[in-house]
Parts: structure tokens; sequence; C-alpha cells
């Protein structure tokens, strides 16, 4: 997978180099690319933003710098080879980032994303790239931030790990919380390693029996339990038949 992210914060997605995206490039697996938004304006200020049409707070990020940009970033893209690129953005009026869109733009052969700041980006920009490429506007929670860089952080880890060859044990994300099968929206329970014993708390003595089936029946209840407490609304989302008898005990 190939993504490219246009910024005026190029430093703010540096944490793109270490970890587990930071691995995944090392790798191949991922190709990366920061691109500095101020690179296409040449004016002695460099700007990238006006006064909002219609009056209003703030500034309006100016169309020219991303149009310029994004026209460029996919030239070079498509000569380099990459192909089907689908623009990212984020924004507190997208769509849900969810673990589903994680999947979803896991598939995607390349990604552009378009982090912004100030009120957001001239619409016209994403108006002119959805009549040529898909562009997926999302939100990553229910909360205002400064601009869009943090989501992209969020983002691309999600959508990584889900690629083949990131993670060690290619097992890892069958049992994340939100993830699809056995265990679909229920959130992880508890875990524990050694030592056996700290500051007089054990370990429960399930975990020590050495009996599979009992340690996967305890650590469903302990999920079960955590998600009643925590998101009592993915209960709902579960499908009745995947909810025995005992979780309703429980
Ligand atoms: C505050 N300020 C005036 C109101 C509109 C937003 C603006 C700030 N801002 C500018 C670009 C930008 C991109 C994403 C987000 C963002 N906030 N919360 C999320 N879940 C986000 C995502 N994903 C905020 C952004």
């Amino acid at each position: 997978m190939r993504l490219d992210a246009v910024t005026i914060f190029p430093e703010y997605l540096d944490p793109l180099n270490v970890s587990l995206v930071g691995k995944a490039r090392t790798r191949g697996v991922l190709d990366v690319r920061v691109h500095d938004l101020r690179e296409w304006t040449y004016d002695r200020h460099n700007t990238v933003d006006d006064t909002p049409y219609g009056g209003g707070p703030g500034m309006v990020m100016k169309t020219e710098p991303w149009g310029e940009a994004l026209d460029q970033i996919l030239a070079d893209g498509y000569e380099a080879g990459a192909h089907s690129p689908a623009l990212v953005v984020p924004t507190p009026s997208g769509r849900p980032f969810d673990q589903e869109v994680a999947v979803e733009l896991s598939a995607a052969p390349w990604l552009i994303f378009t982090p912004a700041r100030y009120e957001g980006i001239d619409r016209r920009v994403m108006d002119e790239y959805s009549s040529r490429i898909p562009v997926h506007e999302v939100s990553i929670g229910d909360y205002v931030l400064a601009g869009g860089e943090a989501a992209v952080l969020v983002i691309t880890e999600a959508v990584a790990r889900l690629l083949p060859g990131v993670l060690g044990n290619a097992e890892s994300h069958r049992d994340d919380s939100f993830a699809p099968g056995a265990m679909a929206d229920l959130l992880e329970g508890p875990v524990y390693t050694k030592p056996p014993s700290w500051r007089g708390r054990d370990i429960p003595e399930v975990l020590l029996s050495g009996h599979h089936g009992k340690i996967a029946r305890w650590r469903r209840d302990e999920a079960f339990r955590r998600t009643v407490r925590n998101r009592p609304d993915l209960i709902e989302r579960c499908d009745p038949a995947t909810l025995d008898k005992k979780d309703r005990s429980l």
C-alpha cells in the first residue's frame, strides 16, 4: 500500500516513522510519503488560507495549493506505477471511522490523506477530486480537534495493522474489539502476565489451569461483562444467536 499525506505540519506525522507503521515501511509493506502543502505556494508568506465567503469566524484553506499538490502527487504516483487512489479527508463532519471503515480502507492500494487546519478546506477541492477518484470524508470521534493530522495517525495505524505481514501473529487482530467473528462487537477482556503475584494481587486461577476450554469461556465472559459495563450499545448490536444463555445470566 502507498500512503501520501499532505499537511502544513509535516513534522506532526513523524510518528509514522516509528513502531508498527515504521516497521511496515522498513519491510516495504507500506510506502509512506509526507508532503508539505506550502511547497505548492508561491507568495512570500506561503499563504494557504483566506477569509471565508459569507463571513464567519476563522480562515478557510485555499483551493489552489491543494489542487496543485494533489494533481502532482497523483501524476507522480501513476508515473511510479501506483493505481486506484482514494482521498481520505479527516473532518468532524465525516463518516464515523470504525473497524469496518479500517477494513474497507485496508483494501485500497493507494490512500492520499488531506489533513486540514483552520475551518477546513474549500469545498470545491473535494468536489473536484470526487469527480475523479473516491473521496472518503471520515471522523475519528465525536470531539473537535484543531486539525486532521491526529486522525491521519489513528487511521494509518488502524489500517496498517490489518495489512498482511504487518502484525507478527497473523491471528493477532482476529480477537480485536469490533473484529468480525466469534468475538464480534465485544470489547477485549483483561490481560495478565508474570509475576503470578504482585502486591498481593494474584492471577485468576483459571488462567493457570491449562484448561483451554475453560480459559476461552472465562475470557469471553469477562469480555461480555466489560462490554455490558462500558459499551452496552454494542450488546444491542450483537446477533442474539452469538449470545448463549450463560451470557444472559451474567
Ligand atoms: C475546530 N475547527 C472548526 C470547526 C471544524 C473543524 C476545525 C478544526 N479542523 C480543521 C481541519 C480538521 C480536520 C479534522 C478535525 C476533527 N475534529 N474532530 C474529529 N474527529 C476530526 C477528524 N477526523 C478537525 C479539523
